[in-house]
């Protein structure tokens, strides 16, 4: 349940425009939610509605054309680009669709460039995390040995792995089937904690079922918030 006790991130009145020459495009039009430490929320709508731009607002990767972001009560949007490179070195995860993974270097790598960035101790912490997801056996392999549930697995480590405050996903199991991605959704359920919100942007509606806040957009604008008193766990949805 959304209390405002936990806020972490918020949005308010927010805008965006892209221009391409003559074209202009309301991606975002007046959006206000909140974000909650201890939940997992959905922002869920059709292709095109804006959701990935609202969530590259909210890590810090593009700047409103209109409105401001706070995290904990501190808008990010009034600092230096410098300023903004540390909010999301130090406080966001993220997932992508299609894992971003460094091809070069093996999974443990992978890992530890990320773990890096926040703890000394980072070998543990790299392996801490590929034991949660459940690939510390494949820690010497490379990306391409893995199959793609697996490369997301590892990109979830990678996120977690510097300890984020946020961690967003942008649709982190479209490229993965069903069964696959029920186990990257409830990696990244029990990701929540009391310091550390989930949000995952998706046009999959059933995703919204395991979510404490759905966020639904459409067409640039908040369409409608709910709050889930009871969220189902992963393994009580029908999937189909
Ligand atoms: N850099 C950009 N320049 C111009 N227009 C853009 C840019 N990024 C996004 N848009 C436009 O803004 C609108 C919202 O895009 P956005 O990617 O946020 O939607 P989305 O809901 O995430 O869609 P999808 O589910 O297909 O990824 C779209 O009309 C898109 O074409």
């Amino acid at each position: 349940m959304n209390t405002g006790e936990n806020t972490m991130l918020s949005l308010k009145h927010i805008s965006k425009t892209y221009r391409n020459g003559s074209e202009i495009t309301h991606a975002l039009n007046d959006v206000s939610f909140d974000i909650e430490a201890n939940q997992l929320t959905v922002i869920l709508g059709p292709s095109g509605s804006g959701k990935s731009t609202a969530l590259n607002i909210l890590g810090g990767m593009d700047r409103p054309t209109t409105g401001t972001v706070s995290y904990n009560n501190y808008d990010i949007n009034t600092e230096s680009d410098a300023q903004l490179t540390q909010y999301r070195k130090d406080i966001v995860g993220f997932v992508f669709q299609f894992y971003n993974l460094i091809s070069n270097l093996t999974v443990f790598e992978n890992v530890a460039i990320s773990a890096q960035l926040k703890d000394k101790k980072y070998q543990d912490v790299s392996e801490y995390y590929l034991k949660k997801v459940d690939l510390l056996k494949r820690k010497n392999n490379f990306p391409d040995q893995l199959s793609g549930g697996e490369m997301q697995r590892v990109s979830i480590a990678r996120a977690l792995a510097k300890q984020p405050k946020i961690l967003l996903c942008d649709e982190p199991t479209g490229a993965l089937d069903t069964e696959t991605s029920q186990k990257v959704f409830k990696i990244l359920k029990d990701s929540t904690s009391k310091d550390t919100a989930v949000v995952i942007v998706t046009h999959n509606p059933l995703v919204a079922k395991i979510a404490d806040c759905v966020i639904k957009i459409k067409d640039g604008q908040v369409e409608k918030i709910t709050n889930n008193i009871n969220p189902l766990e992963v393994e009580e949805v029908d999937w189909g």
